[in-house]
């Protein structure tokens, strides 16, 4: 979930023409087809229907439709879209033509593992420095990385020019780290330290939790309990919440 978004503010100065301003849940889903038309020209697919790429995406086919006219993409009427061509596009929308620079700050056990993770650099990013508060993990290599000191943010943000900052600290840390990496220039930060960060206008804060995933998940699990517990007569049965909520059906008391 993006905590703040400035609609249309620049990144870098002047990098780049104006692109069309698409919703957010859009630009979520690109990666999505990203992903998929990769699989499918990794397979020898020169074209695909929006049936096609909807079923390899896992997206309804007449929002990827929608989606993919924002980009003035609309396919070939019998034959579909050109793999290559939409790849080219939505790469070029998302700014992956060039690779950007991650910054890692906190390489305890997460960040290990982001760190070892081969993954980002075939999706267009690399990850150009890692960084701990923890004296007795600077000079720690991962994965061809030396770990630096924070401290050095400022200098490695300049050597590297870091792009994109990720925190893998501790929560009472991030909003620290978050001031530090604003302070040298990075305008994007993904997020995994469970809290919310406060950050200037103009800089985007994504967060990634799994156990907020998880917690979906649970409502979800138990959704499916209780449709199941329900009397054979159906919808009128009293069901109670904690609190003293009341609704007269289940669906209506979880808002479906
Ligand atoms: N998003 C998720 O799904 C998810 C999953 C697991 C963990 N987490 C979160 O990720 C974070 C890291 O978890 P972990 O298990 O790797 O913790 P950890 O304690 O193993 O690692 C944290 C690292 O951050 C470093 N650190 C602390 N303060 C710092 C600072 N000011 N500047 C730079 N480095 C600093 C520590 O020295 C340590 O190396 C936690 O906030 C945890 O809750 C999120």
């Amino acid at each position: 979930m993006s905590q703040h978004r400035q609609p249309g503010a620049p990144g870098r100065a002047g990098a780049v023409p104006a692109l069309p301003d698409l919703p957010e849940a859009t630009v979520a889903r690109l990666p999505e087809y990203l992903r998929a038309l990769h699989n499918l020209a990794d397979a020898g697919h020169e074209t695909v229907s929006s049936e096609g790429l909807s079923a390899a995406a896992g997206v309804n086919s007449a929002k990827l439709r929608k989606d993919l006219s924002h980009l003035g993409s609309y396919g070939t009427r019998g034959v579909g879209y050109d793999v290559a061509l939409l790849i080219e596009q939505i790469e070029y929308v998302l700014g992956l033509t060039q690779r950007r620079a991650v910054a890692l700050v906190g390489v305890g056990n997460l960040g290990h593992a982001l760190a070892g993770y081969d993954g980002f650099a075939s999706r267009g990013f690399r990850i150009a420095a890692l960084l701990d508060a923890d004296p007795s993990r600077v000079g720690e290599e991962i994965n061809g990385l030396v770990v630096r000191h924070v401290d050095e943010l400022p200098a490695v943000a300049t050597e590297e020019s870091i792009a994109i900052g990720v925190i893998a600290t501790p929560a009472a840390a991030a909003q620290r780290v978050a001031d530090q990496l604003v302070s040298v220039g990075v305008t994007s930060i993904l997020n995994f330290a469970p809290c919310v960060l406060s950050v200037p206008e103009g800089v985007d804060v994504r967060k990634v939790d799994l156990a907020i995933e998880l917690q979906i998940l649970s409502f979800h699990e138990h959704r499916k309990a209780s449709l199941t517990a329900l009397p054979a007569t159906g919808g009128s049965a009293l069901t109670a919440l904690p609190g003293g909520l009341a609704a007269t059906d289940t669906q209506e008391a979880i808002g479906t």
